[in-house]
């Protein structure tokens, strides 16, 4: 039985995780959770998994289950309140569904605790891949991928030597705006950006898959993962999202991993690794039905925002870290409808050409510089 420890339970993401705990009692307890504001699905979560531990985003929230809930479980709050659920002693795996930064010092303690990490938050490996990856392989902990393309990726590679990888090469939807020119991107509004053609997720990464920053996030995020220069790892448009990535091994030979979207499948397999556990509600991949599958280059003047990932990966240091900070508050802005589509690309590439890479930034490095970028785009906004 593993004990988990869940970060951003009431998401996309984590009420996913929860649907597999659920289908496999006999493999998996959920021990302790963290939400951020929805407190009637937190109420939920409780009521059903009984874990040990919670924590909420707010005081106010957390004084509230106290009172509904007496003892048990023990509540807290805050950033404190993630990091007590991320290293909670009972629990053998983290799994980190948080959106954002915020995800980075949970992460690093619980490396430091000696969990096993299953990952889908990409914006603590973008802000900080090195201080993870580097916390990792001193207390010898796994990272496991939960990030559709990186799960596939991991999965190519079980049996194989690392040393032997020509490239990665990691497939993209094209987002809700696959079709439409940078002309046309000048109108869209919120609610067309959120109308993904494959995948149901939350409304951040949805944005970042029309803009194409979600490809670059995930251009970094292999990068640490799998210990490649941005010159191995490339991505092309493919609009079906059946293949999720493939690998290229130096005697030409391509692996690549097949199935429909559907984000327990990854989920399921970093929670039961090295085993695969069965998904029988799953809808089975049919390549008769589906008929075709279709490939085009990717165009980074178009997808401007991904050109900016690869610029920032490559320069390295503290960039990266410019670089998701600025996205979340361009992000977050184009949410409440204070910006335009493409005004989110503009404050990004403000934000990096204004910024002097710092080499190998420590924790407190990357938090001025995650604070100052957030700073300065919001006052541009
Ligand atoms: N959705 C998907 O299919 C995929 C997502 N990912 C990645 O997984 C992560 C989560 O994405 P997704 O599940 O879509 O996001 P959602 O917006 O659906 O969920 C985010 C979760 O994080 C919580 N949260 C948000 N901000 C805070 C905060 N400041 N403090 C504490 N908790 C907070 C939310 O709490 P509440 O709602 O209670 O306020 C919620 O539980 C992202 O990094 C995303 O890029 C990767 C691959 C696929
Ligand atoms: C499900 C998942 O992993 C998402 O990150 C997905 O990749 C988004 O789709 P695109 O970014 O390819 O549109
Ligand atoms: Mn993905």
């Amino acid at each position: 039985m593993k004990q988990i420890s869940l970060l951003g339970a009431t998401g996309s993401i984590g009420t996913q995780t929860l649907d597999v705990i659920r289908n496999h009692p006999e493999a998996f307890r959920l021990a302790a959770f963290s939400a951020g504001r929805n407190l009637n699905l937190t109420r939920k979560i409780i009521s059903e998994f009984h874990p040990a531990l919670v924590s909420v985003a707010d005081k106010e929230d957390c004084a509230r289950l106290k009172t509904e809930f007496g003892d048990s479980p023990v509540v807290l709050y805050g950033e404190k309140g993630m990091v007590e659920t991320a290293v909670y002693a009972e629990s053998d795996i983290l799994v980190n569904a948080v959106l954002g930064s915020v995800g980075l010092l949970p992460t690093l303690e619980a490396i430091r605790a000696g969990k096993t990490v299953a990952i889908a938050n990409k914006e603590t490996l973008v802000t900080a891949g090195h201080l993870v990856m580097d916390a990792a392989r001193r207390a010898e902990t796994e990272i496991l991928p939960i990030d559709s393309e990186h799960s596939a990726i991991f999965q190519c590679l079980q049996g194989e030597n690392r040393d032997e990888i020509e490239r990665l090469i990691i497939t993209a939807s094209g987002g809700s705006f696959r079709d439409y020119t940078r002309e046309q991107l000048e109108t869209v509004t919120v609610k067309d950006a959120l109308n993904h053609p494959n995948w149901s997720m939350g409304a951040k990464i949805t944005v970042d898959s029309a803009t194409m920053m979600n490809k670059g996030l995930e251009v970094i995020e292999a990068h640490w993962l799998f210990g490649l220069p941005f010159e191995k790892i490339d991505t092309i448009l493919h609009r079906e999202s059946i293949i999720h990535s493939l690998v290229e091994f130096r005697d030409s030979s391509v692996k690549a991993q097949l199935g429909m979207p559907d984000m327990r499948i990854p989920i399921q397999y970093a929670l039961g690794f090295p085993k695969r556990l069965p998904l029988p509600d799953a809808k089975r991949l049919d390549l008769a039905e589906i008929g075709r599958l279709h490939f085009e280059k990717m165009d980074e003047e178009r997808f401007y925002c991904l050109k900016l990932a690869y610029e920032a990966g490559k320069a390295g240091g503290s960039m990266p870290a410019v670089l998701n900070a600025a996205n979340e508050v361009a992000v977050h802005a184009f949410l409440q409808e204070k910006i335009s589509f493409l005004q989110i690309d503009q404050l990004i590439e403000k934000a990096l050409a204004r910024h002097n890479v710092i080499i190998h930034p420590d924790l407190e490095t990357i938090w001025a510089v995650d604070r100052e970028t957030r700073d300065y785009v919001a006052s541009l906004i």
